[in-house]
């Protein structure tokens, strides 16, 4: 499938700091995230894809357009989400997203009938006449998204959507935003500086850092098998780390896990067996996956950690 974003180059200097610096990255379709800490260039990327801030080099095509020449047409095309407050007040989320809806150009019927499904899709039907000044955060951030789906378009960009949210939000967001990508067939580019979140909803995942590329993978190749098993016993971690320990099994406490480096089949079997001795309850036995977040951590592809330390007797 043809890339939805193609960058090549694209530096931007603002006098006193390169937001972005020689990014060349290609994004396939789907639900994918951008990742970086604050200021890594995300939204600068962002404004510049929607042809709203010419790079300072560099060039870039979005659905196959060229932000130089068709700024207009990509943001006819492409729905974007901004990280900003942005929403006034005194009207409800009905009228906002109506006028959202007729500034793209969809005449008054349409934009009405529009303006209702989206805001019901992002779950903000009941509550749609009230103004939006006496919203939460999270419904703040649901009539942002409706208005950036209003016109029905082929990808959205939403920057930081998740930002102010408590843990139930920032879920009920991020289903969302998978909805978007699964049942409305929208790509989505979705920002966040936590690793770890995107991790859930997305398909793909673009890394930058100091307006450069650290990575553009698909999430199954971050995400791959480790080579270390998580092992839970309902009592007894301890005596089980000890009895594997003294057979020369690597491995150490996590919580209430036992995490055991594997060295071959056999480390299955001395698990199983060990258990079975001492006669304790095995709740889990599993091959661990990496986590999105080692990618910072650890600037080659993931390795499997090192384990040294023992259980200590
Ligand atoms: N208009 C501007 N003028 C000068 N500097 C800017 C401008 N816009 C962004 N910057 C700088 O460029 C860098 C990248 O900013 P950008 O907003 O793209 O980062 P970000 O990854 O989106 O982070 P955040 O999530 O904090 O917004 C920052 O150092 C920022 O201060």
């Amino acid at each position: 499938m043809p890339p939805i974003i193609a960058a090549e180059g694209l530096t931007m200097r603002f006098p006193r700091v390169t937001a972005l610096d020689d990014l060349t990255v290609s994004v396939p379709p789907g639900v994918v995230g951008l990742v970086g800490a604050n200021g890594a260039g995300k939204s600068t990327l962002i404004k510049i894809l929607l042809g709203l801030l010419p790079p300072t080099s560099g060039r870039a095509g979005v659905l196959g357009l060229d932000i130089a020449r068709d700024g207009l047409r990509i943001r006819e095309r492409v729905g974007f989400m901004p990280e900003y407050e942005c929403l006034p007040p005194d009207v409800s989320a009905t009228e906002f997203v109506v006028h959202m809806a007729r500034m793209c150009g969809l005449p008054p019927a349409a934009a009405r009938e529009r303006a209702a499904d989206t805001l019901r899709h992002v779950g903000l039907y009941e509550e749609r006449y009230r103004p939006i000044g006496g919203y939460s955060t999270g419904m703040r951030q649901r009539v942002k998204l409706a208005q950036a789906l209003v016109h029905d378009p082929e990808l959205v960009f939403l920057d930081e959507p998740t930002n102010g949210l408590d843990p139930a939000g920032r879920d009920e967001m991020l289903d969302l935003i998978r909805r978007i990508g699964t049942e409305f067939g929208i790509s989505v580019l979705v920002t966040s500086h936590l690793l770890g979140e995107l991790e859930r909803v997305c398909d793909h995942v673009v890394i930058i850092d100091g307006g450069k590329l650290l990575r553009s993978q698909a999430v199954e190749a971050y995400t791959g098998m480790s080579g270390v098993l998580t092992v839970e016993v309902e009592e007894g971690r301890d005596v089980l780390g000890r009895h594997l320990y003294d057979q020369g099994v690597k491995v150490h406490p996590e919580g209430r896990f036992l995490i055991v480096e594997i060295d071959g089949e056999e480390t299955y079997d001395r698990i199983r067996d060990g258990a079975a001795e001492l006669e304790l309850r095995l709740i889990r036995l599993e091959q661990r996956r990496h986590r999105i977040e080692e990618v910072f951590t650890d600037p080659v592809p993931p390795q499997p950690p090192s384990i040294t330390k023992g259980v200590p007797r």
